[in-house]
């Protein structure tokens, strides 16, 4: 028996959101320039049918009320909530200098996402390129990104996913084994750990020592720049996140080294499967990616998987503490015989010591559904933003070229038209396979930029789940 201390909140500031947010950090000069540019153009002037909402205080916009919502105890998604409630399915804003548009239908996320006629596109942004890297698929032009994205999704094979769950069971086993000794235990902060080492085990076999701790903490100064202004001075933090990708950096080009001069030949991981098909001259005529590109795209994988994983495992433990009618299904999950047997020899297995497999996550259709629904409820990235290429109409309302749209995922997740009792945490409501309606589950985005980590990070929540209950038959959640 121990405590568990559910921290979320604020925390949950994930890469996609810190790139939304990152669309709206400008050096004031930039927003200075931008805002007497527009008025002079008359951007807003005639326009009827411009989404309602506020473009806030000359010059600064709602960006005050924006940063605030960012700081404040409610999270930053407050600031959208509020706006949304008031204005409905679409409104505009204004921060640092840049229009924002949000909208919370599924017809405007289809139409956006499925970027149906070459009008949307994910926002470059030059400081984020800077850290991340401008060779990362999350920052390549559209042409650049379908090369890149096509290399690396096939890294996400069912072979690797096999591979993850059992390093991964193994991390969480270590890990629960500490906990017994640990009294109270801040699952946020023991998620982040473990989804780190998870995901560097299976990009670039590191598992511990110092090059590992070294480069959490790089990976971590990299993404508190993200959300700093780009200013180089050395005591900033955006001039330090540039510092720590140039070690990252470093650290990447040393591995790739010791890779190609023959040292660590039996590595069976991401960056072992793309200098391989590098080398291999019968490849089959699709991009093959630079040192440059190999290194950038790493970094982005470290990112985009950890912090995001550990939020969604932290809210799910949150969901269950608060849910004893779902915890005590997912104990039991014993609807039919074929279950009970199948219960029974995960049971055999785990007190044998022996790891889980994917077929074993393949039988948890209960646990599969609870993931689902923490997903749902968590929304932990809650809006995806994308840059207008052309005017356009959205929700009967004009849309300029230039403008941000964002499709706010939270509000969608939360649409009682949607999802009955949206705010009630049920598993079952996932019982029929067909009951989500198009586009109204967005957890994990939707069209060409789909996460690629899906399977990866369903993998992980159901093995860390599974672990969790199996280990310990109570435990006392606390929320900070
Ligand atoms: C529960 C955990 C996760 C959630 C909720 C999540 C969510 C998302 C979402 C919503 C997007 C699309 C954003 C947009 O359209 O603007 C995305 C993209 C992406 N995700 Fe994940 N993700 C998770 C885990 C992972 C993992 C484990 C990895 C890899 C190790 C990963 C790698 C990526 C990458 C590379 C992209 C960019 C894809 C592209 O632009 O083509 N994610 N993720």
């Amino acid at each position: 028996m121990f405590e568990v201390l559910v921290k979320v909140g604020p925390h949950g500031l994930c890469l996609y959101a810190i790139l939304g947010v990152g669309a709206f950090v400008f050096v004031a000069s930039e927003l200075w320039k931008k805002m007497v540019l527009r008025q002079l153009n008359g951007e807003y002037a005639g326009t009827s049918n411009i989404p309602p909402g506020s473009l806030g205080l000359p010059f600064i916009g709602e960006t005050i009320q924006f940063m605030a919502a960012i700081n404040g105890e409610k999270g930053f998604y407050d600031f959208v909530r509020v706006r949304s409630e008031r204005y409905g399915n679409c409104f505009k804003t204004n921060i640092f200098g840049e229009t924002h548009v949000f909208v919370k239908s599924t017809e405007s996320a289809k139409t956006i996402l499925n970027n149906e006629l070459g009008r949307f596109t994910k926002r470059y942004i030059k400081s984020i390129a800077e850290l991340v890297g401008n060779q990362s698929l999350l920052c390549a032009s559209p042409h650049h990104h379908k090369l890149l994205r096509a290399r690396l999704i096939n890294l996400f094979s069912s072979n690797s996913i096999s591979l993850l769950v059992k390093q991964f069971d193994q991390l969480v086993v270590d890990a629960l084994n500490e906990w017994e000794h640990g009294g109270t235990i801040i699952v946020l902060d023991e998620a982040l750990k473990i989804t780190f080492k998870a995901v560097c085990k299976i990009l670039l076999s590191l598992e511990s020592g110092v090059e590992l701790e070294l480069l959490q903490e790089d990976v971590s100064q990299v993404c508190k720049a993200m959300l700093a202004f780009p200013l180089r001075f050395p005591w900033t933090g955006f001039y330090k996140g540039l510092q720590a990708r140039k070690r990252i950096m470093s650290t990447l080009e040393k591995i790739i080294s010791r890779r190609r001069t023959g040292l660590d030949p039996n590595s069976k991981d991401f960056l072992q499967c793309l200098l391989a098909k590098d080398d291999n001259s019968s490849f089959d005529g699709m991009h093959r990616l630079t040192d440059a590109e190999i290194q950038d795209n790493i970094l982005t994988m470290i990112i985009a998987g950890q912090d995001t994983t550990a939020s969604a495992i932290t809210w799910m433990v949150k969901y269950l503490g608060e849910n004893e009618e779902a915890l005590e299904a997912i104990k039991a999950s014993r609807k039919t015989q074929m279950e009970q047997a199948e219960q029974r020899q995960l049971a055999e297995k785990t007190s044998k010591k022996s790891f889980l497999t994917l077929d074993d996550l393949n039988e948890m259709p209960y646990a599969s559904k609870v993931i689902k629904e923490s997903l749902r409820m968590a929304s932990v990235v809650p809006w995806f933003p994308r840059l207008v290429l052309e005017d356009c109409e959205i929700e009967g309302y004009k849309i300029k070229k230039g403008w941000n749209v964002n499709i706010d995922a939270r509000s969608i997740h939360l649409d009682p038209m949607l999802y009955n009792e949206p705010n009630n945490f049920n598993p079952s409501r996932f019982d029929d396979e067909h009951f989500c309606k198009p586009y109204s589950f967005l957890a994990f985005g939707m069209g060409a930029r789909t996460c690629l980590g899906i399977n990866m990070a369903k993998a992980m929540m159901l093995v860390f789940l599974h672990r969790l209950l199996t280990t310990y038959k109570q435990v006392f959640i606390i929320y900070l």
